[in-house]
């Protein structure tokens, strides 16, 4: 970090006249690997066992590079409290260059430099800048007021007092224009498929600006901030955009094809054409600049459109190489003159973050008033508990202690098991749209992955043990099981363990898989193999040979296991008057089971699936932390 290095964050929840901050990026290259080019070399390598040049390719007579440039030599110059336009065609690189700006790329190789103030900022760069990406993601079930909130509570400093935060999202709501829609919910179709009622796409592009404002940035970019947008409201969230640079902020934003009022609105235009910079400067230079390269601007005619028209013809004419060269020339002699000598001071002193323990309360608060507010998710898990447990209470009602009842609460006990294990399946939608959400809220760096991890899955935890108790409480009494109140803690106990492993189980096949389809899949036969494998259709000892040792892997076995000796171990059954005895104890039926050979006891084999409720655990946590990257 540079000591003397950025910007105005004062406890005042102000906007102070330093604010805002001079952005040089010089000689910016990116390059990505192509994965055409690592194709067919392995197609090549497959063919052909001699060695291949690692040089490029060729493909169908063309030449397949081995790394895309997409950003050569890129240099710029944006000064404080600018509002500035990064345009070009598609594919030119505008949103590649949007996101190195806002150092959020995190694959390929980056080099050149960005500095604020004339200075590298290293880390403390990302606490000065915020970014609004072309998507909206936001919590549907949270107000606009808490959606600010939670921001304030995360990424202003924690010295600020919640007054000051209050204050401070007071100031965000006005800015953006949404005082009176505070207390709305964002709304939208939850991932249950409820419909709230929503704000509007103008409104919650509004709240996302909201969002990045609440730190006081210096600095703002925003991906295609009007996409979908009708033409009043995209006007009117460009006015709001540039009302932030009348504070200093200094504003940069992909834009397509704005209305001739909204290109009115920009202090300056960037225009880069396919990865290169072919112009930088004032609404009224780019006429010149269009002009002299034979595009005069017809009268009547919406300059974006005309520009960004002229501009693909530019770049796929055979002047292409000349216009983009001569830019270069003229950025390094004059260019880099134009820039101005003396940049504001800055002052990160402030800075002090949030503490893991701190994240994990405001995290948990929300996680908890979403989760109370999705109530169709909530209603329908808790209703589906309920009605299943009665009905296996019916099913296997009044059971007694006679050889026939042996079947029947074995059954009874794996059904349990059985439906606790599938009900995790429910939330899988909400599962991935939190995922989205956290995806995007961990890139705009408002939390560490273990708070969020933790207060997850402490609602989690809570919901699995109010669904396991709610189910298996209602068939335990129904059906009669083995009544004494340590026996029932008991299964109680262990049911709740096997709704956290099933929990852990799909939430950590959903951070791997990402889609819907692909966790219903893997999620289900991973189930699926572990109730075969529970022991309860073929006992252990039954298995073939070749791949008996699979009831190893399964977490269920040990559940199974553990329940089952609950319930029948040192119990003495009744015998039929007339014909054989089979199974006069408990003890017999665990053998039967091959139970009484892999464990000793319902706490040894409760052990077992404890380790692997925590294995699951664990591998849920590395699956969001390092198995779920947004690759940018
Ligand atoms: N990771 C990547 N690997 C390979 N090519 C990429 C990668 N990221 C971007 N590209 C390519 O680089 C080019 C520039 O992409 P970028 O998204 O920056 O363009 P853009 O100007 O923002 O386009 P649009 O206006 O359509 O959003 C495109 O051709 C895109 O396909």
């Amino acid at each position: 970090m540079n000591g003397d290095a950025v910007v105005d964050i004062n406890n005042s929840g102000t906007y102070s006249s330093a604010h805002g901050v001079q952005l040089t990026f010089k000689n910016i290259t990116y390059k990505v690997v192509n994965q055409k080019y690592k194709q067919q070399l392995k197609e090549q390598q497959k063919q052909s066992s001699d060695k291949v040049s690692l040089l490029n390719h060729r493909e169908n007579g063309a030449t397949v590079e081995k790394e895309l440039v997409l950003l050569n030599n890129v240099s710029g110059h944006i000064e404080r409290g600018e509002f500035v336009a990064l345009m070009g065609p598609s594919g030119s690189g505008k949103s590649t260059l949007l996101d190195i700006l806002a150092q959020r790329k995190s694959t390929g190789t980056l080099t050149g430099s960005l500095l604020v103030n004339g200075k590298e900022m290293g880390d403390s760069y990302k606490k000065i800048c915020s970014y609004v990406t072309q998507e909206d993601t936001l919590l549907q079930t949270a107000t606009v007021f808490e959606t600010l909130k939670f921001y304030a509570d995360l990424k202003l400093p924690a010295s600020f007092s919640e007054r000051e935060k209050i204050e401070r999202v007071e100031q965000v709501l006005d800015d953006i224009g949404l005082k009176e829609h505070a207390h709305s919910k964002i709304g939208g179709t939850l991932p249950g498929g409820i419909v709230l009622k929503a704000l509007s796409g103008g409104e919650k592009k509004r709240v996302s600006i909201g969002c990045a404002l609440v730190t006081n940035p210096s600095l703002i970019f925003l991906d295609e901030p009007t996409s979908g947008l009708d033409s009043v409201s995209a006007l009117s969230i460009m006015k709001t955009l540039l009302n932030l640079t009348h504070k200093g902020v200094t504003v940069v934003c992909s834009v397509h094809q704005p209305r001739s009022e909204i290109w009115n609105l920009f202090h300056k235009i960037m225009l880069v054409l396919k990865g290169k910079m072919a112009f930088i400067g004032t609404s009224q230079e780019i006429n010149k600049y269009f002009e002299d390269l034979g595009y005069p601007l017809p009268n009547h005619t919406n300059p974006a459109d005309f520009y960004l028209d002229s501009a693909v013809l530019l770049a796929d004419s055979n002047r292409y190489d000349d216009v983009v060269q001569k830019w270069q020339q003229y950025w390094e002699t004059d260019g880099y003159k134009a820039i101005s000598t003396s940049p504001p001071a800055l002052n990160l002193e402030n800075f002090n973050s949030v503490s893991y323990y701190g994240q994990y309360t405001v995290l948990l608060r929300r996680c908890f008033k979403d989760f109370i507010r999705n109530f169709g998710n909530v209603g329908s898990r808790l209703f589906s508990a309920v009605v299943l447990g009665l009905l296996f209470g019916a099913c296997f009602g009044g059971l007694g202690n006679s050889q026939t009842d042996i079947q029947k609460i074995s059954g009874v006990i794996f059904f349990l098991i059985s439906g606790l294990s599938v009900t995790p399946f429910t939330s899988i939608a909400i599962f991935l749209s939190s995922r989205a959400l956290f995806n995007a809220e961990r890139a705009a760096g408002v939390y560490k992955t273990l708070p969020y991890f933790l207060a997850t899955m402490t609602i989690e935890i809570c919901v699995a043990m109010t669904i396991a108790f709610s189910m298996a409480s209602v068939t335990y009494s129904i059906a009669h099981l083995r009544w004494e109140v340590s026996r029932f803690f008991w299964c109680m106990l262990v049911y709740v363990f096997i709704h956290i492993l099933a929990d852990c189980i799909v939430l950590t096949v959903t951070n791997i898989c990402g889609t819907m389809d692909l966790v219903f899949a893997s999620g289900s036969f991973l189930i699926v193999v572990y109730q075969l494998f529970a022991g309860f259709f073929v006992p252990v000892q039954q298995l073939p040979k070749a791949f008996g040792w699979l009831h190893y892997l399964s977490p269920l076995f040990p559940a199974f296991s553990s329940l089952m000796i609950n319930e029948f171990q040192d119990r003495s059954i009744d015998c039929p008057e007339i014909g054989p005895c089979l199974y006069p104890s408990g003890n017999d039926v665990l053998v039967m089971f091959g139970i009484n050979t892999e464990y000793k006891s319902r706490g040894d084999a409760f052990g077992v699936l404890a380790g692997w409720a925590t294995f699951y655990f664990i591998a849920t946590f590395i699956a969001l932390a390092s198995l779920n990257k947004e690759k940018r």
